[in-house]
């Protein structure tokens, strides 16, 4: 590269007016970038509100429709849905991650009749679904690998039946990506996308997220010997290279914001679709200093969202979707 001496270049020529500066931008951040983690819960006619995440609602099946309409609306393209399982239902096994006719694919049934073009992404973990809040089955004290895939495989497959686009789990175990591949695949949902959470790390930044799932609570211990050490980089590459192998279409890393270069590297590394999951406890972070006054609500949220584009992710999911996508249209 040839950086031009001063005073002959001078790099704020470009800087000085917004057409200039629009002309020469970078990244860009689009509506088509946009995907809206939405929260179900069991019961009618109710709408709850996450403490933890100001502006962030729980809502019961029946309201589905009217709460999803924004989105569609705004041509959001696609849709992260999390069922909040009421805790007698729940058990040490997660059993009601295969019945059939849960929450989660009660929701995706509902959703693809109303809006058959939105995209429906379903989280495969059984931590909504365990007494103890962890993403697989517990022996002796360690969540074990093998019989926790040959659970999650079934949960996908029940998913995908129901009317999910892309199955993401976000379990962590190993293997889970071809396990669940092929048993889409026995059951002739070959074109059932598959978004893993390849990349996701044993993070503090989910605490609002199972508040609202009511998970948090249940959890116990941590979740260390299965999500990955915030302290690792190239461990990293060997996951989604893992998971591209054995068939996932597309990736994702997780949290986004702290760890915005595992996403430069992994789409450096691979160029295949990569995206980064703005967790709760980064929305819930940004909205506390938001509502203190001490950060400007429009630019800092923008912003966090460019950051993702400039770092390589070709989509964000995000709790802010609906906002960033109003405010995309009136500018
Ligand atoms: N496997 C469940 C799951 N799927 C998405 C999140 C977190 C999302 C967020 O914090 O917004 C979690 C929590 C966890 O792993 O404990
Ligand atoms: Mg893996």
């Amino acid at each position: 590269m040839t950086v031009g001496r001063f005073p002959l270049t001078r790099l704020r020529r470009n800087r000085q007016d917004r057409f200039t500066r629009r002309l020469v931008a970078e990244s860009s951040l689009s509506i088509d970038d946009l995907i809206w983690p939405i929260f179900v819960m069991e019961g009618s006619n109710s709408v709850t509100d996450v403490a933890s995440m100001p502006g962030v609602q729980r809502v019961t099946l029946d309201r589905l429709a009217a709460h999803v309409e924004t989105a569609a609306k705004l041509d959001i393209p696609a849709l992260a849905l999390f069922p909040i399982t009421p805790s007698e239902v729940r058990d040490e096994a997660g059993t009601e991650a295969l019945n059939p006719d849960n929450l989660m694919c009660r929701a995706a049934r509902l959703l693809k009749k109303e809006f058959p073009d939105m995209g429906l992404i379903g989280d495969v973990a059984l931590d909504p679904y365990t007494n103890h809040g962890h993403d697989g089955i517990i022996q002796d004290g360690y969540v074990v690998n093998d019989k926790s895939v040959d659970i999650l495989k079934v949960q996908a497959t029940n998913q995908a039946a129901a009317g999910i686009d892309i199955i993401a789990p976000s379990d962590m175990m190993d293997g889970r990506i071809e396990a669940i591949r092929r048993d889409l695949d026995e059951n002739g949902l070959i074109n059932t996308r598959i978004m893993s959470y390849a990349a996701k790390y044993a993070s503090a930044f989910y605490g609002p997220f199972r508040d609202a799932l009511g998970s948090g609570g249940l959890l116990k211990g941590d979740k260390k010997t299965y999500q990955m050490d915030p302290a690792n980089s190239d461990e990293a590459l060997r996951e989604v290279e893992t998971d591209l192998l054995e068939g996932a279409d597309m990736v994702m890393v997780k949290p986004g914001m702290p760890y915005l270069d595992i996403i430069r590297r992994v789409r450096d590394s691979f160029s295949v679709p990569t995206f980064a999951y703005q967790v709760s406890g980064e929305y819930a972070m940004l909205m506390a200093a938001i509502q203190n006054g001490w950060l400007d609500h429009e630019r800092a949220v923008m912003e966090s969202l460019l950051a993702f584009k400039r770092a390589g992710a070709n989509g964000i999911l995000t709790y802010f979707a609906i906002e960033a996508a109003q405010r995309i249209k009136a500018q």
